[in-house]
């Protein structure tokens, strides 16, 4: 007999809504491997996820084809497709501009596809902040000596524009803060494996209960559970103080559960930490995660209900 969630799920499953197509901003230093990594994430049909071509007045590299790398135009054209709003944002980028054509991208979320747009961070930003349903990645090189020998190694540049696009990518860097996550590409393989976890725990593809950050939350409550229910216990008190002094509303105190609070704010600590450096697979280890909130743990404010969110 199939649970009620089960049930739901499967009824889910059939009203194919069961998840809200999203305009994926992919951003990252010139050659941290975005191209390379949405050429695999573009082969798992059930992400239903598409490709926006942008527009860009750069010349075409060796390879390259019209229509499925880039729109491959003139400065002049470029110019009219911003004064025509065309462009759902562009941006000049080490010399030559790029711009997301809108219509593509509107019809594509309009078939309840999400459509990756693989775009620098001046041109995310605007995005980020005028347009809506935007989950936003900022792809990480393991260090910047990978960073270089990538760029090097693609063949794909002069040297002159080789250095001109790593002293961008350090002016890049720190931008990464912007976006809602950030993720190393430490092999191609596993950074598809954390964006697709990405994907499904933001419910952007069909949602899969077996995430790796739902099976993390569910061993954190363990964790919580078995090591620190005293801590929990004084957490509730200090904010019942802090109700009881007037220093929080009713509402707030009402609403908040210590327990819930804690295991929300390891999980998202520790899930978001080893997305952006650090090993992925560890967070199916028990023994790996126990070990981690005992560092976690520092970091918690039991005197207050906010928890400053920090790497
Ligand atoms: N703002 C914006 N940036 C784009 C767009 N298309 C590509 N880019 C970015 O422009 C930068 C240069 O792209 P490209 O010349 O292909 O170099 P690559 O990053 O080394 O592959 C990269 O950061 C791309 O993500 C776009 O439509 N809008
Ligand atoms: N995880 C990785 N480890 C090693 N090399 C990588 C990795 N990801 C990409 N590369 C290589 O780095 C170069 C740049 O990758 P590319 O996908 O073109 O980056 P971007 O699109 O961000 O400029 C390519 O030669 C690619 O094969």
């Amino acid at each position: 007999m199939a649970t009620h969630s089960e049930a739901s799920q499967k009824n889910n499953h059939e009203s194919k809504k069961d998840y809200q197509p999203r305009m994926v901003i992919i951003s990252g230093p010139s050659g941290v491997g975005k191209g390379s990594i949405n050429n695999i994430l573009r082969t798992h049909p059930d992400l239903h996820l598409k490709y926006s071509v942008s527009m860009t007045t750069r010349q075409p590299r060796n390879g390259e084809k019209e229509g499925l790398d880039y729109f491959f135009v003139t400065p002049e054209r470029f110019r009219e497709a911003i004064e025509k709003k065309e462009l759902i944002e562009w941006a000049q980028f080490v010399g030559n501009y790029y711009g997301t054509p809108r219509q593509y991208v509107e019809a594509e979320m309009a078939k309840g596809n999400n459509v990756i747009l693989e775009i620098e961070v001046d041109g995310a930003t605007q995005a980020i902040n005028t347009e809506k349903n935007v989950l936003s990645i900022f792809l990480m090189p393991p260090t910047l000596k990978d960073l270089a020998s990538r760029l090097q190694g693609r063949q794909s540049e002069s040297p002159e524009v080789i250095k001109k696009r790593l002293d961008k990518a350090m002016l890049e860097v720190p931008l990464k803060h912007n976006y809602q996550y950030v993720v190393e590409n430490d092999t191609v393989q596993n950074a598809v494996a954390k964006i697709t976890d990405i994907l499904r725990k933001e419910k952007a593809a069909p949602y899969d209960k077996t995430t790796v950050y739902d099976k993390l939350k569910k061993m954190m409550y363990e964790i919580v559970h078995e090591d620190y229910g005293f801590f929990v216990k004084n957490w509730a008190a200090n904010i019942k103080n802090l109700k009881d002094s007037g220093l929080i509303t009713k509402a707030d105190y009402k609403n908040f559960d210590a327990e819930e609070k804690l295991v929300s704010t390891l999980t998202n600590r520790l899930y978001h930490r080893n997305l952006a450096h650090g090993n992925f697979q560890d967070l199916h280890d028990k023994s790996y995660v126990r070990k981690e909130v005992q560092r976690l743990m520092f970091k918690i404010n039991f005197f207050s209900i906010a928890q400053k969110y920090d790497e």
